[in-house]
């Protein structure tokens, strides 16, 4: 598969192979994410989720297939693939004694980036962590404010590539849909996004494909939108699930 059009997708995978310990987690999956689309990845327990985003971060060797994020190959060039990459993991881990400026400041300096306050408070106005949260020590923060400072950073640093490990998992209702539309902006702004989640409602509501992966493969991709029978894929992702 090399058509024109999925070689210029921000996330491309295609035939990935790789193996863990000796056993193949991953078998031959292909999957791509379009400027400005998020794409939810589900499936069960040890079916290679965490594994793909660790193999899109240039952190595990493929041993068959070719990635892409934003045209580099995080095989050959991770670090590279990493400047282009904001990677959220479950639990986004921050300086506790320090607050969100704080952190921001620290983290983007590593990359020789500067931005000002009020570019600062600018990105965690899109990620909407509320202004008097700011200057608290990040150790008194939930587990949704902690992601709203890494998304605000990803914005500083003008990614378009987001790999969102779990994003969802342990927020409240209230803080889901938080996050949910959250997602939805960053799509307006044409950020490429591959989440792994287990919330399929979450899934159908902001993305616009979701892959069901079993056994290291996909098995079932379905575009989302005000057709999608969310009941039928529950039913039909369970027993995906389960395969
Ligand atoms: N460090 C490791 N060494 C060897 N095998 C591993 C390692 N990490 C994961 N695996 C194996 O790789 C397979 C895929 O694991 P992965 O963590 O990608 O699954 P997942 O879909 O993210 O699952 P979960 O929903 O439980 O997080 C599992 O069989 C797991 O046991």
């Amino acid at each position: 598969m090399s058509d024109s059009s999925a070689s210029q997708a921000p996330i491309r995978i295609d035939g990935l192979s790789l193996s863990r310990s000796g056993r193949t987690v991953l078998s031959n999956l292909s999957l791509s994410v379009e400027a400005g689309q998020a794409y939810a990845l589900l499936g069960g327990n040890g079916a290679g989720k965490s594994t793909t985003i660790a193999a899109l971060l240039g952190l595990l060797p493929a041993e068959g297939g070719v990635m892409e994020v934003a045209g580099i190959d995080p095989v050959e060039a991770p670090e590279a693939a990493r400047r282009v990459i904001g990677y959220l993991p479950e639990n986004v881990a921050l300086y506790e004694q320090l607050d969100a400026y704080e952190n921001i400041a620290y983290f983007l300096a590593l990359g020789g980036a500067r931005p000002s306050r009020a570019a600062i408070d600018e990105a965690l106005d899109a990620a909407g962590l509320e202004a008097d949260a700011r200057r608290l020590r990040t150790a008194d923060y939930s587990k949704g404010m902690r992601q709203k400072v890494a998304i605000a950073m990803a914005l500083l640093r003008d990614v378009p590539v987001l790999l969102l490990d779990e994003p969802t998992s342990g927020l409240d209702p209230r803080a889901t849909a938080d996050f949910n539309a959250l997602v939805r902006q960053l799509k307006a702004r044409g950020t490429a996004i591959l989440m792994v989640t287990h919330d399929l409602l979450g899934a159908a509501d902001c993305a616009d494909l979701i892959g069901f992966l079993a056994k290291g493969r996909i098995v079932e991709e379905v575009a989302t939108g005000p057709n999608l029978d969310v009941m039928a894929l529950h039913h039909r992702y369970g027993e995906a699930a389960a395969a």
